[in-house]
């Protein structure tokens, strides 16, 4: 099979420049003629000492003094308006990367953003993205023009003496030598930092979600292992690193600058030998302190040239990832009746299938409780259908149509899908109601928070409605959260409601009033449970008991008790640990 090469990151990173390759040519333009400015008084300097030379004066040299000082003012205005374009197209392109990742993120697998820590997303957009700053806005029209100073400057010494011109390179290149020594590694030391960096972001973002258990168990920054060990781990890397790399470093910048020392003694043994004119000398000696400084600077750019892989890389995996393929065109739809047929899924090869042969038929309007052990598929089976992911095998139907051939956006306009997770955004308690329907007025939005019984606790904060949840709603009790997300649920008004049944325990009177807001939201429509007590399930229209990825058995509680030993199990220990509790 012909494989695909893939294209180079420097290839990718210009593909995403489309539309600002005007302003890099113009930008690197700019930059060549302020080098070539910058090159002005060195050969004024050169030349004014050879005017000297020869018994010129004052008057002789004005003129080489007004050309020095005028190419010292053209590199100031040329690199500086190179600098400004540049970083005005690579900005753009920053902004369009990250609107692209943001676009992205919409259309992979709903699953796929909940199986990456949100800490990896977070390092990507903010800072791979803004790692290709330098790499644009510098890399192109400074490591070209720091690259060309110096060539035109030792074309030139060799053009006035080739001896002299092999003595002004020999520090350039036995740094250069060194400098590729220590480069050598860092492509692939890059990127182990990249990784010891993500550990490092992933376990801060974990633990301040977790900051609460945390200070529950008095445990702490220093004993919250994963997190300390990251963050021990990041800094030796880096500790490391420099380690290693200093000896180069040290070397590439002691020898590099020191062009004077075998220029100087080659200049003064042709010079008394008499074929080196002390003119051409000192005009050398002049032109050679030229050489190094833009070759530093052009040095520094090697290390960006090394992490444009890692950037380019991560960034690409996400704009690369497989999407859920769907046809632009609204499906018709025959009713709401859910059908799953012969469902198999599997979330990694490696880890195996964990639903096998699921067939599930839900009809619009009944009570559909998916039960079991925990681990068995529950979560997995109401994820599908809410087309978090595709299924690996058989199907699932909604009014007739393949949930593949509907529009995301029109399947989540017939799901409100309340998970235990009531995430609560850093905004007025209206507007995260209001995120059920965005065109909902205010009095829609108090009607479902009374419905849901939230609009009395509302109204005692202190602001009311537009007081401000907190980031994820941590101004909110548990409860309280929840049921801020049912009334958001609620105003959805969606036929079908997904409910991930709360497993913590919660206090009854606000149990009661939970309750009371899951039948308000309800009522009427399909709903698909996933149970975690049997009690507030046994009325269920069809109870379905999951185990290890099968349906072990379906119908009503009382089919169930007779037909289904598993369901017989469950009910009884459930019975046990109520009875239990009201002793
Ligand atoms: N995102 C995921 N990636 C990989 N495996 C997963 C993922 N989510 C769940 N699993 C695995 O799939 C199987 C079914 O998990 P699922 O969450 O559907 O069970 P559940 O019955 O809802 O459990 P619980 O009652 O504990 O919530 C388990 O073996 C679980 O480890």
């Amino acid at each position: 099979m012909e494989s695909k090469k893939a294209p180079s990151p420097f290839a990718v990173l210009w593909g995403w420049a489309d539309g600002e390759h005007g302003g890099f040519y113009t930008s690197v333009a700019l930059a060549l003629l302020g080098v070539a400015c910058g090159m002005v008084p060195y050969f004024c300097v050169a030349a004014m000492i050879a005017r000297l030379l020869s018994g010129g004066g004052l008057v002789e040299c004005m003129p080489w003094c007004a050309g020095a000082l005028v190419g010292y003012l053209g590199k100031a205005l040329f690199s500086t308006w190179s600098t400004a374009l540049s970083h005005t197209a690579t900005y753009h392109i920053l902004r369009k990367v990250r609107r692209e990742l943001l676009a992205k993120l919409s259309r992979v697998p709903m699953g796929t953003i909940l199986d990456t820590p949100s800490g990896q997303y977070k390092t990507t957009i903010v800072d791979r993205v803004e790692g290709m700053e330098p790499t644009l806005a510098h890399l192109l029209p400074e490591m070209t023009s720091n690259l060309l100073v110096p060539l035109a400057i030792a074309v030139y010494i060799f053009v006035l003496d080739w001896r002299m011109g092999l003595a002004s390179l020999v520090t350039t290149v036995v740094g250069m030598l060194v400098s590729m020594q220590s480069a050598k590694n860092y492509g692939p030391r890059w990127q182990g930092a990249v990784e010891v960096g993500r550990r490092m972001a992933n376990a801060i973002v974990e633990y301040v979600g977790g900051i609460q258990v945390v200070k529950a168990f008095s445990q702490s920054a220093g004993s919250y292992k994963r997190y300390s060990d990251a963050v021990t781990e990041n800094a030796q890397y880096y500790v490391d690193w420099m380690a290693e790399n200093q000896k180069f470093m040290a070397v590439m910048q002691t020898v590099i600058p020191s062009v004077l020392l075998p220029v100087l003694p080659v200049g003064l043994l042709l010079w008394s030998g008499g074929s080196l004119s002390a003119a051409t000398f000192l005009t050398i000696v002049v032109l050679s302190l030229g050489l190094t400084g833009p070759l530093i600077s052009a040095m520094t750019f090697v290390d960006e040239l090394a992490v444009v892989g890692t950037n380019v890389g991560e960034i690409s995996a996400i704009l690369d990832a497989p999407e859920l393929q769907r046809p632009e065109q609204e499906a018709t739809l025959s009713g709401m009746a859910i059908n799953l047929d012969h469902v198999s899924f599997t979330y990694k090869a490696e880890d195996g299938e964990v639903l096998h042969d699921i067939s599930l038929d839900i009809a619009p309007g009944t009570v559909t409780a998916l039960v079991g052990p925990s681990g068995s598929g529950k979560s997995t089976i109401a994820k599908l259908i809410a087309g978090f992911w595709d299924v690996s095998g058989g199907s699932i139907t909604l009014g007739g149509a393949d949930l593949k051939d509907i529009p995301l956006e029109q399947l989540n306009r017939q799901i409100a899908y309340v998970s235990q997770d009531n995430y609560l955004f850093d905004r007025t308690v209206r507007e995260n109601i209001r995120m059920g329907r965005l065109d909902a007025s205010d009095e829609e939005v108090e009607r479902v928070a009374k419905a849901a019984g939230c609009d009395e606790f509302i109204r005692a904060l202190d602001h009311g409605y537009d007081t401000i949840c907190g980031g994820g709603g941590g101004h909110l009790s548990g409860g309280e959260k929840q049921r801020i997300s049912i009334a958001r649920a609620m105003l959805k008004d969606a036929p079908i409601v997904i409910l991930d049944e709360a497993t913590a325990s919660i206090d009854p009177e606000n149990e009661a009033v939970i309750q009371r807001a899951i039948s308000n939201l309800t009522r009427g429509k399909t709903l698909i449970v996933i149970a975690h007590r049997l009690g507030t399930v046994a009325d269920a229209d069809n109870i379905v008991v999951i185990n290890e990825g099968r349906i072990a058995g379906q119908g009503r509680q009382e089919e169930l008790l007779k037909q289904c030993p598993l369901y017989a199990q469950m009910w009884n220990t459930y019975l046990g640990t109520r009875d239990g509790k009201e002793e």
